[in-house]
């Protein structure tokens, strides 16, 4: 533990800091472009194949326009830059831009970030006061990247389905699609590593597992990103600015009767002359009033076997809102085996 010694975070304790970087993860990837051919089935089962042992894959062929991710990294880079006392007009969760406070536990971690929610309808990013202090268009931008990004993760989530063998392709897409889907943009910026820790790496994000169906990030070309396997071992992801990296949310292992695995992660922050990581990733989750239940399908499968009581995603969200970030959240919703 850390204590720094100047400024607004010298009250702040950061979390533990490790010494040495675990070793490279071999990341699956599926070529979307694959899947819009003859390719398709062949996608579905590496996305599922990929959904069910880690969690995590990365997507290229992707079709969102590289020139649009260049633009949104420079208006990111560009709002992390202003003078703090403009990036802070856009405080005042649980929107709008925070720093270093992650949540409302009292989890911390050596990042500054902009949380907007996102309705379906491409032109919703919250507007007025929140986002006043961020340079010319980035909201607008903003959308744009929202509108790209969703299409594409619907493709990925009718490609889970498919790859699960389901009736219905559209089964988690549409919960994205929905006019009342509860989704976010979050814009995470690492800021340089204090001289005075000598070396060590910090906690940037702490390890937790993301809540909703999916995440789809994106990140510039500096690394941090930290997964864990099944068997515990944490591996780096190398950064591909090209790809997009997709995690399984909590809300999609709950769908999956725990077939597909939420995969803990978390962003280490390291010294060295490359410049502050920024991560752009849009989480896709369901409307507050949907009922989240392992598919019946999905049950069947495992002789009966139901690992997760039914429970709206609004009690989903007020049951996790009471927890730490690194706290298991679904513990609360499993059903012990007699019970299922
Ligand atoms: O910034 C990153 O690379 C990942 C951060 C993260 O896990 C999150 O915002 O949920
Ligand atoms: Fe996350």
């Amino acid at each position: 533990m850390v204590v720094l010694a100047k400024g607004e975070l010298e009250q702040i304790a950061l979390p533990a800091v490790q010494r040495a970087a675990p070793p490279l993860a071999a990341v699956p990837e599926v070529d979307l472009a694959m899947a819009d051919r003859d390719g398709r089935a062949a996608a579905a089962r590496a996305v599922a194949r990929a959904s069910e042992e880690h969690g995590f894959f990365k997507v290229t062929g992707h079709g969102v326009p590289a020139p649009l991710l260049a633009r949104v990294e420079a208006a990111a880079a560009a709002f992390f830059a202003l003078p703090q006392q403009e990036k802070d007009k856009a405080a005042g969760g649980p929107f709008g831009y925070a720093s270093k406070r992650i949540g409302g536990n009292g989890d911390l971690g050596w990042v500054e970030y902009l949380l907007l929610g996102v309705t379906a309808a491409p032109a919703a990013l919250p507007g007025g006061a929140p986002l006043s202090a961020s340079p010319c268009c980035f909201r607008e931008l903003l959308d744009e990247y929202v509108a790209a990004v969703r299409r594409m993760t619907c493709t990925v989530l009718e490609l889970m389905a498919e790859g699960l063998g389901l009736d219905d392709d559209g089964v988690f897409a549409r919960l994205v699609l929905d006019g009342d889907s509860d989704s976010m943009l979050r814009v995470n910026h690492y800021p340089p590593e204090p001289k005075e820790h000598g070396g060590a790496r910090l906690t940037g994000f702490g390890e937790h597992t993301d809540p909703q169906l999916i995440s789809v990030l994106r990140s510039n070309a500096t690394a941090g990103l930290e997964i864990s396997l099944r068997d515990g071992t944490w591996v780096s992801v190398p950064s591909d600015t090209e790809s997009f990296f997709i995690n399984v949310g909590d809300a999609l292992q709950v769908l999956t009767n725990g077939r597909f695995r939420s995969v803990r992660h978390r962003v280490m922050v390291s010294s060295g002359s490359a410049p502050p990581r920024v991560s752009v990733i849009f989480f896709g989750g369901p409307p507050p009033r949907e009922r989240l239940a392992p598919l019946p399908g999905l049950v069947d499968r495992e002789g009966g076997r139901r690992r997760y009581r039914d429970f709206t995603w609004t009690e989903y969200k007020t049951s996790a809102y009471q927890t730490k970030l690194a706290d298991d959240r679904l513990g609360y919703f499993e059903t012990t085996p007699t019970a299922a």
